[in-house]
């Protein structure tokens, strides 16, 4: 599978809004996100970036406005065909190895045609750890294995919600040449970030979130 660019912009939101038990966390925002781009979705903790990353990928409904992808509506399937998702949660399976994660992952969402998943686990660091349990990982190498499976992804809106957290500096390095090979691939990147780590040095627009009262 190739990535499908259909349209320069590829994500496209009006007056989106959510609330819990009508308190608002974030919204009415309006935002793109065009091919190349890199969107720094910023905020105090607590201010709702998670939420908006969530609510993007189709985990949590919001209450108002309208989300486009390619310029059509963002129906279940052109999310799972654009979206890749990189939570705070790894979302791997503790009892699976390394490979096999990777290979339950890609039946899942895809893989892109030009990358292996050799290849994608030496891009982020764990060749040598094929065999080893998602359990036996630690933080950031369990962070390393979520950002290979990030790259195997045929998607190109990757929502990455604090990619930085739990890595180290050479780790931070890798988020950082990854958005770039993937923005220069035609992808777009939203990176939330409280402002403590640095942030990708690629063509970056911001969205500041307000602090939730
Ligand atoms: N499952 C939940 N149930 C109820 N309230 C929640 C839930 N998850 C988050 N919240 C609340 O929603 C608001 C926004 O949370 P969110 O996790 O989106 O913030 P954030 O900007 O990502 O924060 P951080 O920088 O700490 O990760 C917070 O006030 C939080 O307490």
């Amino acid at each position: 599978m190739s990535r499908p660019v259909s349209s320069s912009t590829l994500l496209e939101v009006h007056n989106l809004g959510f609330s819990r038990n009508e308190l608002p966390v974030f919204g009415p925002l309006d935002f793109s996100v065009s091919a190349g781009e890199a969107l720094l979705v910023q905020g105090d903790n607590g201010s709702g970036k998670t939420t908006l990353l969530r609510v993007l990928a189709g985990l949590l409904r919001a209450d108002s406005g309208e989300i486009a992808i390619g310029g059509q509506p963002a129906e279940p399937l052109r999310r799972a065909r654009a979206i890749a998702y990189l939570g705070h949660l790894p979302g791997l399976k503790a009892d699976l190895s390394v490979l096999e994660n990777l290979h339950h992952l890609c039946g899942l969402h895809g893989q892109r045609d030009t990358q292996s998943i050799e290849s994608a686990l030496a891009v982020v660091g764990l060749s040598g750890y094929e065999d080893a349990l998602a359990r036996q990982l630690s933080a950031g190498q369990k962070k390393r294995l979520s950002l290979a499976r990030l790259w195997l992804s045929p998607a190109p809106l990757w929502l990455m919600d604090e990619p930085y957290a739990n890595l180290d500096l050479e780790g931070i390095e890798l988020v950082n040449r990854m958005v770039r090979a993937h923005l220069d691939d035609g992808g777009a990147s939203l990176v939330t970030t409280h402002g403590a780590y640095a942030a990708p040095p690629v063509r970056t627009r911001l969205l500041e979130l307000g602090k939730a009262a």
